[in-house]
């Protein structure tokens, strides 16, 4: 099952919005006769990646134990149906990670597979599995993505300074880093200050780079310049979301390529949870937030943050942004609570990873 878990690794950048399998076929003797893991979006799954490396490699498949780190599926969806091609192959047993989490979905392969007879273990590296495919976990399972919020911060807890200068606070290496988070999520969000103020990409500059994360931008009133920056990635989707009545704002940038998106505001604001269940409606599984100290205060405040990733540089800025402009609090218990899931040296900065408690 691990060797079936990092082949599922390899995916995660590749496969979303579906979710990072991995299939091990192990054959009677005992040997690996076949691996492969999910492919980009309409083509096959890794049961049928790990059975066609079978054939491939002249292993007969009959009597094979399969290795894979979610319930194999039964519905025919872009792919055929992977229960019944493990059913066709002859495979005697299949152990699986976990359940599917989707609703719709969930046991119905494992109960085929058990219905042709074929033995069935379910709980195998679960754990890593979900972990695997947390966005996709929450977006099955809560209707909403993953958000995960990236902050580059100093030693004290800055974000910028009172002029809002921000660039750069972390190193290279740190920067390469986020870089390598922006790619695995399938949206970043960000808000209109931080494009103002920033003019940034907001795109992944990896030589890996296989497909770019939507940008997804928080801009009631329209602001966002036509001559940005942000408009030169090829072929990377930009969805701006506003509450604006302005008509011909909102059609100069559909114009510039813009897929915007009106969403119900509440005291001008636009209301952030209803436009996390769009993006989820629109297969969304993490979002990647690198936002300034508003956007941030905001989806903290309504709780829609599930965990941060901080890079901490060695150095103390003084007056300046926080991380979230939150607060005052009158107690301590006001503040959302977080518990470090890992601390990992990057270059000269710190990387600081922390998930809001009970998620
Ligand atoms: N160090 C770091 O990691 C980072 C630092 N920064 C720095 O942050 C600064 C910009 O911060 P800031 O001005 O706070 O910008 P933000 O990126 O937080 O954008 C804030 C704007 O978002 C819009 N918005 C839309 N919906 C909402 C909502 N529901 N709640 C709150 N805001 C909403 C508002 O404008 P409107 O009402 O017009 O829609 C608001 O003014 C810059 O100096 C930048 O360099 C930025 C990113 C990361
Ligand atoms: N200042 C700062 C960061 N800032 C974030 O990076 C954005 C610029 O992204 P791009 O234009 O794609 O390079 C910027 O607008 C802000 O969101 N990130 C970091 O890793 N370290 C830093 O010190």
């Amino acid at each position: 099952m691990s060797q079936a878990l990092a082949l599922a690794e390899q995916a995660r950048l590749i496969c979303p919005p579906n979710p990072a399998v991995g299939c091990v076929l192990v054959g009677a003797d005992g040997q690996v006769i076949g691996q492969g893991h999910t492919q980009p979006t309409g083509q096959a799954h890794a049961e049928v990646m790990a059975l066609r490396d079978a054939q491939a490699r002249g292993h007969a498949t009959a009597g094979a134990t399969a290795y894979v780190t979610l319930e194999p599926c039964a519905h025919q969806g872009r792919t055929g149906p992977c229960a019944d091609a493990l059913i066709e192959a002859g495979v005697r047993k299949v152990v699986a990670s976990l359940q599917d989490p989707n609703p719709r979905v969930a046991g119905q392969g494992l109960a085929r597979l058990q219905a042709a007879g074929v033995e069935v273990e379910v709980g195998p590296g679960a754990e890593v599995a979900r972990e695997l495919n947390i966005g996709f976990f929450s977006r099955m399972t809560r209707g909403r993505p993953w958000v995960r919020m990236k902050v580059a911060a100093s030693l004290d807890g800055r974000t910028a300074l009172p002029n809002g200068a921000s660039q750069w606070i972390t190193s290279d290496a740190a920067r390469a880093d986020g870089h390598a988070w922006r790619a695995r999520a399938c949206a970043v969000l960000t808000g209109i200050g931080t494009v103002l103020r920033d003019d940034p990409r907001l795109d992944v500059r990896l030589p890996s780079a296989t497909r770019q994360p939507m940008l997804v931008i928080a801009d009631s009133q329209w602001r966002t310049p036509l001559a940005a920056r942000l408009w030169q990635v090829p072929g990377r989707r930009v969805c701006i979301v506003g509450a604006s009545a302005d008509a011909g704002r909102e059609q100069a940038l559909r114009e510039r390529g813009a897929d915007v998106l009106q969403q119900p505001a509440a005291e001008g604001r636009i209301d952030l949870s209803a436009l996390l269940v769009e993006l989820a409606r629109r297969e969304v599984n993490e979002v990647h937030v690198e936002a300034g100290a508003q956007l941030n205060a905001a989806l903290w405040r309504a709780g829609l943050v599930d965990e941060l990733l901080l890079y901490q540089a060695p150095r103390l800025l003084g007056e300046g942004a926080p991380l979230a402009a939150l607060g005052p609090f009158a107690e301590l218990a006001q503040g959302p609570q977080l518990e470090y899931i890992g601390v990992d040296r990057i270059g000269p900065d710190l990387r600081i990873r922390a998930r809001v408690t009970g998620r």
